[in-house]
C-alpha cells in the first residue's frame, strides 16, 4: 500500500516559488490499477515522480509498504526504488547500442545477478510481453509498440510490486495502444499495482480508479469506474 499525506511541492521560478502540488493526500492499495489525469501543467508528472521514488524533495509524508520514505538515506532510497518500482516512459528510453536482452537485463546487472540468472529472467519477461524473438535485435529495428513492450519487460524484470507509467501510449497509434494496454492489464491481473498518467481518456477509463488533478490538487473525491 502507498500513502501520500499532505504532499506539497514547490519549484523555484526566478525569485518566485511555484506551488505545484497542493496538499495532496491519497492512498493506493496493492493490486490497484489507477489512472491519473489532468490538463497539461496540472502537476501529474511531478506527482508521479514522487510516487515513483524519483523525487524526494517535497514536504509531507510518503509511506510505501509501511516505510516512511523520508527515513531512507539517499543510497537506500535508490535501492528501495529499484526493488519496489518499475518505470515506463512515453519515449521508451531504451539504450540504442545495446540489444533488447541487454536493455532488459540492465536492472539485474545493477543488482549484481549472475549471467545465468539474468538470461533466464530476461527470457521469461520477454516471453511474458510477447517479444522473446527480438532478444538479440537492437531497439531501432523495432516498432514503437515493440519498443514499449521491451520497456515494460525492463520495468518488471526485478519483479517490482508497483509499475508506474508516464504517458506510456503517448507515442503509439490507437491499435498499438490497445495492445500495450492489454500487456499492462495482464500485469495488473497478476497482482502488480499499476499507476498510469495519461491524457487519453480511453486509456484512463480502463483503470479501476481515476484520479483527476487540477492545478496541483486532487479534484474532489477520486472515484471508482
Ligand atoms: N523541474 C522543474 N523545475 C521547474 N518547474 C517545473 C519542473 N517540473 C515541472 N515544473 C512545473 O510544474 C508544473 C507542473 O508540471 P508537470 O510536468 O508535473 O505537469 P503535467 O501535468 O505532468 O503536464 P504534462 O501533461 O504537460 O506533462 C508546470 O508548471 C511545470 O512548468
Amino acid at each position: 500500500m502507498l500513502e501520500l499525506r499532505h504532499i506539497n511541492k514547490y519549484f523555484k521560478r526566478g525569485d518566485d516559488e511555484q506551488h505545484v502540488l497542493k496538499d495532496i493526500s491519497l492512498t493506493i492499495n496493492d493490486g490497484e490499477f489507477v489512472s491519473i489525469m489532468g490538463h497539461s501543467g496540472s502537476g501529474k508528472s511531478t506527482l508521479l515522480n514522487i510516487i515513483g521514488l524519483l523525487d524526494r524533495e517535497f514536504s509531507g509524508d510518503y509511506v510505501l509498504n509501511g516505510l516512511d520514505t523520508h527515513e531512507l538515506s539517499k543510497k537506500k532510497f535508490t535501492k528501495f526504488r529499484n526493488e519496489n518500482v518499475g518505470w515506463v516512459f512515453q519515449n521508451f528510453k531504451l539504450i540504442q547500442n545495446m540489444t533488447i536482452a541487454d536493455n532488459v537485463g540492465l536492472p539485474l546487472r545493477y543488482q549484481g545477478k549472475s549471467n545465468k540468472e539474468i538470461k533466464q529472467t530476461v527470457d521469461r519477461v520477454l516471453d511474458e510481453v510477447g517479444i522473446l524473438d527480438k532478444a538479440d535485435a537492437f531497439p531501432k529495428l523495432l516498432s514503437g509498440g515493440q519498443q514499449q513492450r521491451v520497456a515494460i519487460a525492463r520495468a518488471i524484470v526485478t519483479s517490482p510490486n508497483i509499475v508506474i507509467a508516464d504517458e506510456p501510449t503517448g507515442a503509439l497509434d490507437s491499435s498499438t495502444t490497445i495492445e500495450i494496454m492489454n500487456v499492462f492489464k495482464q500485469l495488473n491481473a497478476q497482482g502488480t499495482t499499476l499507476i498510469i498518467v495519461t491524457h487519453d481518456a480511453s486509456v484512463g477509463e480502463q483503470a479501476h480508479r481515476m484520479i483527476k488533478i487540477l492545478d496541483g490538487q486532487v479534484m474532489g473525491a477520486d472515484y471508482e469506474i
